[in-house]
């Protein structure tokens, strides 16, 4: 176990070594040594002789355990645990069955366990059946162990059974008709035997109808419960699916704007589309699967035992085989399948280049040099996929060989059974029945396990965004009768989460006053729009505060925040609808009075009125969006964004002379009028005063005025 240099080393391997020799002793004892013992109990002392092994059996195992397995590593003695247990007791395991199926006294008269070729036997098939139990379920330390994941996917799918809740009516309907559809299912092959008897042996009609009426309505009995219980299922996803939609983008809208910044939009929107699809298959569709199939496995292994139970037993031995086989095929399956999914990515990439910088391709003379490594990728593709079909050919080779093996052996035994008066003709024809359908249900079993892992990470995935806490807290309370609109940026810093090494902000601080316009101005990249969007609350600054009334802004609702601090943006966006739904954006029940007020207020109402339906318009047919999004008369902070008219402009200034008005403006003519400028350039204010006081200061502004300021309001 650890190298001959350890002192701890050397007892642990003596150790080992004396569980060995006394293993191998007991062997002997129990093979050619055991037989003068045998007497003691009587060659036909049945029970005697089982009492005999499973205490030698034990009594191995306990030594076993005590001597040898202390010696071991503490993380491969859960598997050596097991696997000693299997090779001390697979030998009592056999005798006992053996015993039980074929009876009688032991045709030797010494038990098989203790042969040196049966102690070969049971070693290589313990060490085969813990080979089997560790690749079908793995065992291993550390965070993402296998058991962690199990119950990780056992609580997610709590979760998802608890959100079927309103379904609660339909699924039970539709399980009655599943369990309904399975049962009538299950008798199909019964009856099919029957009526082979019947034609077997005496010929009577009574009986022959009476199967054939059995046999009908077993039938009739499963198509229609099919029916029913997928219906019943469908109705019972589709459901699920749009409330989780719904929930799920609830969510997502309510998130910070960082959060869509940073996260693809594909992400986002296959969890909407994709995700939600498949965790409502988890319930619905794989446990329909799984129950059904486990039900009928369950109701035809039963019926098999009743018709032959040694056959059962016989036939179960494939079990484990198959479960092995299609175990190692799927793991290296996915693996390749995964390969040669990336593989054809980068093909299409490589293609995708060339075709991209075509120009670049033909001035280099490089064609014939792209061809080859399009080609090379194909090659690359080609041999994965050659691997990945030779798997599965092996594997397909395999489990007919097996199949085959076992029917073999079933139909070997049969005759042996049907020549012994234990089962007849008809009996063993729906065994057969039974069994040809029984693989294809385990390894739907098999199947359905996996892809329910799957399902149920995708409701891993669409859960992490259902339960999101947005980064910027919306559940401010403070709802204020008055506001005067004072707004204060102290000291603020701050770098986008995409970008969080370079600061848009550092140190910035400015002043807001009601009644008063500001103007922010500054080179391009200089943290104007960023101060906007921190103003209105669509990032958390990770140092200093605004504060607005005094009171920092979070604190305040989310609704009311944003009735009282209006934003005009620099690409206003218009949703499918009408033109009056959009003016009235974000607005309950808004009159058509107010809408029109609004529209005249941004000069917008000749132009709607002009339309064919006026301002029932969809937007579709509206070109020129105009600025028509603002116009709410709740207003006591006013953003103008660059884009913003000059007429938009020199109105608010008229309009709203209590209210507080910013304005991010690149005209020199607006910026004049202006009570206070803002020069901001690199994320900190470079000068503040009126456009007098800064052009006699000489400073910054009067330098960057230039550069900063256009006549008509484009930057250079
Ligand atoms: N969404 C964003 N994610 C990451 N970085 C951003 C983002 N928006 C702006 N920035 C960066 O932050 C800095 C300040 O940009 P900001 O847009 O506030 O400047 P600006 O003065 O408004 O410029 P402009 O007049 O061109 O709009 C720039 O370096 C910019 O590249």
């Amino acid at each position: 176990v650890q190298g001959d240099t350890d002192p701890v080393a050397y007892p642990r391997k003596q150790r080992a070594r004396a569980a060995v020799c006394f293993d191998a002793a007991l062997f002997y004892l129990l093979g050619c040594g055991a037989a003068p013992l045998l007497p003691v109990f009587g060659s036909n002392d049945v029970a005697g002789l089982l009492a005999f092994l499973w205490s030698a059996a034990a009594i191995r195992w306990g030594l076993i355990c005590s001597l040898w397995l202390p010696t071991v590593d503490q993380t491969s003695r859960p598997v050596m645990r097991r696997w000693a247990a299997v090779h001390c007791f697979l030998g009592s395991v056999y005798e006992s069955c053996r015993l039980a199926a074929f009876g009688g006294p032991l045709e030797t008269g010494i038990s098989p366990v203790g042969s040196p070729g049966f102690t070969f036997l049971t070693s290589i098939a313990a060490a085969a059946a813990c080979m089997f139990w560790e690749v079908a379920f793995p065992d291993t330390n550390g965070e993402d162990n296998g058991k962690g994941k199990k119950q990780k996917a056992r609580v997610l799918f709590m979760r998802v059974i608890s959100f079927y809740k309103p379904d609660y009516l339909l699924l039970l309907g539709a399980f009655v008709f599943l369990s309904l559809a399975v049962l009538c299912e299950m008798f199909i092959p019964y009856y099919t035997g029957k009526v082979i008897d019947i034609l077997g042996a005496q010929y009577h009609l009574h009986d022959f109808l009476t199967a054939i009426f059995f046999m009908g309505l077993f039938s009739i009995g499963s198509s229609l419960s099919s029916g029913c219980r997928g219906g019943l299922f469908m109705c019972a996803i589709n459901g699920f699916t749009s409330r989780m939609k719904v929930k799920l983008f609830g969510s997502l809208v309510r998130q910070e704007i960082g959060f869509f910044e940073s996260t693809k939009t594909g992400d986002i929107t296959s969890r909407l589309s994709m995700d939600t699809t498949l965790m409502a298959r988890t319930v619905a569709l794989n446990v329909n699967v799984l129950l059904r199939t486990l039900i009928k496995t369950l109701g035809m292994l039963s019926l098999m035992f009743s018709l032959s139970w040694k056959l059962t037993v016989l036939m179960l031995m494939e079990t484990p085989i198959t479960g092995l086989l299609q175990n190692i095929h799927d793991t290296y399956y996915q693996r390749l399948s995964k390969e040669v999914q990336d593989s054809i990515a980068r093909g299409n990439d490589a293609a995708g280049e060339a075709v991209a910088g075509i120009r670049t391709v033909r001035s280099f003379s490089a064609e014939q040099r792209e061809a080859t490594r399009y080609g090379d990728k194909l090659m690359d593709t080609h041999s994965l996929k050659t691997r990945r079909d030779t798997v599965r050919a092996v594997y397909l080779l395999l489990r007919r060989l097996t199949e085959l093996g076992m029917q073999v052996a079933m139909l070997y035994y049969g005759r042996r059974f049907i020549q012994s008066g234990q089962m007849s003709t008809g009996n063993l024809v729906s065994f057969i029945l039974y069994q040809t359908d029984l693989g294809q249900n385990i390894r739907t079993l098999i199947y359905m396990f996996g892809d329910m892992l799957n399902s149920v990470s995708a409701a891993g995935k669409v859960f992490e965004y259902l339960d999101r806490k947005p980064q910027v807290s919306t559940d401010g309370t403070l709802q204020p009768d008055t506001l005067t609109g004072h707004v204060q940026l102290c000291n603020l810093t701050f770098s986008y989460p995409t970008r969080p090494d370079e600061p848009a902000l550092q140190g910035l601080s400015l002043e807001l006053k009601p009644g008063q316009v500001t103007a922010l101005v500054g080179p391009s990249g200089g943290g104007k729009t960023t101060c906007v969007s921190l103003l209105e609350g669509f990032y958390q600054p990770q140092g200093g505060e605004i504060l607005l009334d005094g009171q920092p802004l979070h604190s305040y609702q989310h609704k009311y925040l944003h009735s009282k601090v209006a934003m005009v943006g620099q690409d206003p966006v218009l949703f499918s609808g009408s033109v009056r739904d959009n003016i009235a954006y974000g607005l309950k029940d808004c009159p058509l009075e107010v809408v029109q007020k609004a529209a005249q207020r941004a000069n917008a109402h000749g132009f709607i009125s002009q339309l064919e339906h006026g301002y029932d318009t969809g937007t579709q047919s509206v070109a020129e969006p105009g600025n028509f999004l603002w116009g709410g008369q709740d207003d006591y902070v006013i953003i103008l964004g660059v884009a913003t008219s000059e007429h938009a402009i020199q109105q608010a200034l008229a309009d709203r002379p209590s209210q507080t008005l910013l304005i991010i403006a690149h005209r020199l003519k607006t910026v004049e009028r202006a009570d206070q400028i803002i020069l901001i350039d690199k994320g900190a204010v470079l000068e503040r005063g009126t456009h007098q006081e800064l052009m006699d200061k000489r400073g910054s502004y009067f330098r960057l005025r230039e550069k900063i300021f256009t006549e008509n309001g484009e930057q250079h």
